[in-house]
């Protein structure tokens, strides 16, 4: 079968929610001769801009209704995107229904994605943004894309009114392409659509079965992941492996994935794992507060009253490893930290902070040796963002969570020995618990003076990572606290904590040995709290 030739553009329908671009773009086509249709908003937007255009309601002989559910969805509209024009029975049926051809169509979709990204968005507006009659064109168009050109994107216009200023039309290898874009772009749209349904709570949409109960505890049988490719990295977590980066298309506009990049080279794989978890630790100290990662786990974190104090302690916390760190901060970058960290002898590869100000960026970007390549990334507001769901892959399929993002309790937690912390102990021991979530099980942390002092993680044994602390805090080990993420099997770590001079001690309890823990606790006389709550990060 041989390709039909490419018609000429002589008639296209603009139907756009994001109208960037569109006058100019509509402009052309009108120059080139194309008769223009559109629907409401957009014809009058172009209306506005001098165009001349038709009204597709006038052409259909039915009105919009049904507050804009209904517009294009009419065979006269779909007919003259589906007909082919090379088939006589096609073209009798067009023609004896009134049926024009659409040559071009220039639709994008109601943003249904920004709209669920708000916060406050009921589910009852969310599924007004939900584009019935604008994916209905694309797809028509897409599919028709032998004779139909389809623009989904702003993007595209330039590509597309280039080829019609040159030759009336569009050649089969673009409309191919376009047509793949727009088949892409609905099948995304849909997925946010289902994902988005799929998990809204039940309180938000009031959806319950007859019963009132969820089928299947809530939870859908088949998810659509949305996401949007961002960059492309320069390699994986080694040279020899490829990487991307791809963003949730509801994305908040304060993660990281969205975070202005102020400084530096470009962000590797590894940077952006450690960033995401210096956010993380940043996120749930108190203000203001620094966290130094190396390999995703703290080596130390810090909270005073002022920022230059608490990147001192931080940093002080574990300097050796400490050099070459991503940094998380929860206020923004000033100046007395950005000297603190242009001393020699400190070297940070990124850091993650709500913002900086002008004279931090400036010593940032002028005092230290590394200035050129140090990643500095605005992420705005950090608050923690609460219920989100958290996706990992495993062989064959992906494991799904809700995130460990909420804040502690202390006055549910208890004081299971005889001696009870003092006030200053309590506090320290907050401090101690809320840093000791962010490490990589088994996570064992000490801390003093609200700032980590030694951090045992990721061994396969606790009195390990115990051992591992004691001996990061060298001396300071005396008169710390000790934050375990998950109980004490033996009593071992009690007496070696001890031992060391470790004045209270916080972890969740619920070992089939606490009694022997406690009573460890209780010979050395050091306070212990149970929480009551767990914290292991795999
Ligand atoms: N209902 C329909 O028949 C329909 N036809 C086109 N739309 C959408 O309406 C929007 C444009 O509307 P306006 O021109 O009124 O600004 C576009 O995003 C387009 O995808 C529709 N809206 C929703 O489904």
């Amino acid at each position: 079968m041989s390709a039909s030739p490419s018609p000429k553009i002589q008639r296209a329908l603009l139907s756009v929610s994001d109208k960037s671009g569109l006058a100019q773009f509509a402009s052309i086509l009108v120059d080139a001769g194309v008769e223009l249709f559109s629907t409401g908003g957009t014809r009058k937007n172009l209306e506005e801009a001098g165009l001349p255009v038709r009204d597709v309601a006038e052409y259909t002989g039915f009105p919009e209704m049904m507050d804009g559910r209904v517009k294009t969805l009419h065979p006269r509209v779909h007919g003259g995107l589906l007909c082919r024009r090379d088939n006589p029975a096609h073209m009798a049926s067009a023609a004896e229904h009134g049926i024009e051809m659409f040559d071009l169509v220039v639709v994008n979709l109601y943003p249904f994605e920004e709209t669920i990204a708000r916060e406050e968005v009921t589910v009852e507006e969310a599924i007004e943004q939900i584009d019935i009659g604008g994916p209905s064109m694309v797809r028509s168009a897409a599919k028709n894309h032998e004779f139909v050109t389809v623009a989904t994107d702003p993007e595209q216009y330039e590509a597309i009114a280039e080829q019609i200023k040159t030759s009336g039309s569009t050649t089969p290898k673009l409309r191919r392409q376009l047509a793949v874009d727009a088949f892409t772009s609905t099948a995304m749209y849909d997925a946010a659509i289902t994902g988005y349904l799929s998990f809204v709570s039940e309180e938000a949409s009031g959806e319950t079965d007859d019963d009132g109960s969820q089928e299947n505890d809530g939870v859908p049988e088949e998810v659509s992941i949305d996401l949007l490719h961002v960059d492309s990295l320069r390699y994986g977590e080694n040279p020899h492996q490829e990487a991307f980066l791809f963003e949730f298309a509801n994305a908040s506009p304060n993660s990281l994935v969205n975070a202005e990049q102020l400084n530096g080279k470009e962000l590797s794989y590894n940077n952006l794992l450690d960033l995401d978890a210096a956010l993380a630790i940043a996120r749930s100290l108190p203000s203001p507060g620094v966290a130094v990662l190396k390999h995703s786990n703290p080596c130390g974190a810090a909270t005073a009253d002022t920022l230059g104090e608490a990147i001192e302690k931080a940093w002080a916390g574990d300097p050796v490893s400490a050099f070459g760190s991503v940094l998380g901060v929860n206020v923004p970058v000033d100046a007395a930290m950005a000297e603190c960290l242009a001393e020699p002898g400190k070297f940070v590869e990124a850091i993650v902070a709500p913002e900086f100000t002008p004279e931090a960026l400036e010593i940032l970007t002028t005092k230290p040796k590394w200035k050129a390549n140090v990643r500095l990334l605005a992420v705005g507001e950090v608050a923690p963002g609460h219920g989100q769901y958290q996706w990992r892959q495993i062989d064959g399929g992906m494991l799904c969570q809700t995130g460990d993002d909420l804040a502690d309790d202390p006055t549910e937690w208890n004081v299971v020995t005889e001696a009870k912390p003092s006030d200053a102990q309590q506090a320290e021991l907050e401090f101690a618990w809320a840093a000791c979530r962010h490490v990589k099980s088994n996570a064992i942390v000490l801390s003093a003076d609200r700032a980590l002092v030694g951090v045992g993680a990721g061994q396969m044994s606790r009195v390990d990572s115990v051992e591992i602390a004691i001996r990061k805090a060298d001396e300071r080990v005396k008169g710390s606290v000790l934050a375990s993420d998950a109980f004490f099997p033996f009593d071992d770590s009690i007496h070696a904590a001890a031992k060391a001079g470790v004045v209270a001690i916080i972890q969740p309890g619920g070992s089939r040995r606490d009694d022997e823990v406690i009573a460890a606790c209780n010979k050395h006389g050091l306070p212990m709290v149970f929480t009551g709550k767990r914290h292991f990060r795999h």
